[in-house]
């Protein structure tokens, strides 16, 4: 799956992932009203608006993106309805070419994190049948339980040729509370890095291993690092735009092939017709906006790596 994620990249010439988080207030009004007649205001009503949602940003940025991720929270808090949504989302990137990557940071002790690689990636045996349950082709993995809690997920990755991005450094405001500790003078993060590039070295695609790594684009100086810590690794970036984090920042985390790293959009994208910069598309024409939003960002991060001579 690594291999396939880099030729859609290559083919499309974005190394962009389009983070489908769709909370009730980025959907328009529109949209949410015509789900709530059909199933009511109701937890079907959210995830049907959740769906209509989706879908109508898939069908207008799928040609120009190699890859969504979207985040389980945002559908699990409507319950089943809201992972029926979650499911159908998946089902539906993948039948237009696209690579899912489920962002589910997950990780337990070891027998509970095989239930939740089984459940993500691979299979569960029912009596004489076996079937998948939510098939993404990459989730992201919490590495805080050890190397108990990664291996499951890393052993149903083999079987399958799929993948995972382990959290390294993560992107938010208090993520070194734990992470930037040191121990024998090296900062945590440093340490998870170095343990994602060993499993990494084990499971390789052709150029890239298929255990990949997150490292928020927030903190620049220490995905520069991190790149030469794990140069064999895929980086999937998250806090561009909405969260701060800009191109010019970001080129470091990119090897000098000019890949090596994926950066994650989300609420800039999905819900790019609320920007001033995208209003007069106006909420009825919010794909549009989206697909727009999707250009531009590819634009700024190409430009950016040409300009670092990437
Ligand atoms: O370090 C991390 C890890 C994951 N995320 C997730 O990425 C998106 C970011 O959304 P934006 O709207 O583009 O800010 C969201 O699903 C986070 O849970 C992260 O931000 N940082």
């Amino acid at each position: 799956m690594i291999d396939k994620l880099i030729r859609k990249i290559e083919e499309n010439k974005a190394p962009i992932v389009v983070g489908l988080d769709p909370m009730l207030s980025y959907i328009p009004d529109h949209v949410k009203e015509a789900a709530y007649k059909e199933k009511g205001e109701t937890l079907a009503g959210a995830a049907e608006a959740i769906w209509q949602f989706n879908k109508a940003i898939v069908d207008s940025t799928y040609d120009l993106i190699p890859a969504v991720k979207p985040q389980i929270a945002m559908y699990e808090q409507f319950g089943i309805e809201g992972l029926i949504a979650f499911k159908k989302t998946v089902d539906y990137c993948k039948e237009k070419g696209l690579v899912v990557i489920g962002d589910i940071k997950r990780g337990d002790i070891g027998s509970t994190s095989a239930a939740y690689a089984m459940g993500h990636l691979g299979k569960v045996q029912v009596g004489n049948n076996s079937f998948y349950g939510f098939d993404e082709d990459f989730v992201t993995v919490n590495p805080y339980l050890g190397s108990d809690g990664v291996v499951p997920f890393i052993d149903v990755c083999k079987e399958e040729k799929k993948g995972l991005f382990i959290l390294v450094k993560t992107s938010n405001p208090s993520s070194g509370e734990f992470q930037d500790q040191l121990i024998d003078g090296k900062p945590l993060y440093e340490l998870v890095g170095e343990k994602v590039a060993q499993w990494g070295e084990l499971h390789m695609g052709s150029e890239y291993s298929y255990i990949g790594a997150v490292v928020g684009a927030t903190y620049p100086e220490m995905g520069k690092i991190l790149r030469k810590i794990m140069p064999k690794t895929y980086i999937l970036v998250p806090g561009y735009g909405a969260q701060g984090g800009k191109a010019e920042d970001l080129v470091h985390y990119f090897n000098k092939d000019g890949l090596g790293a994926i950066v994650n959009s989300s609420r800039g994208i999905i819900a790019a017709y609320k920007q001033e910069a995208y209003a007069k598309f106006g909420q009825t024409a919010y794909p549009d906006a989206s697909r727009q939003a999707v250009i531009d960002m590819r634009e700024d991060i190409m430009s950016a790596l040409v300009n670092a001579g990437k």
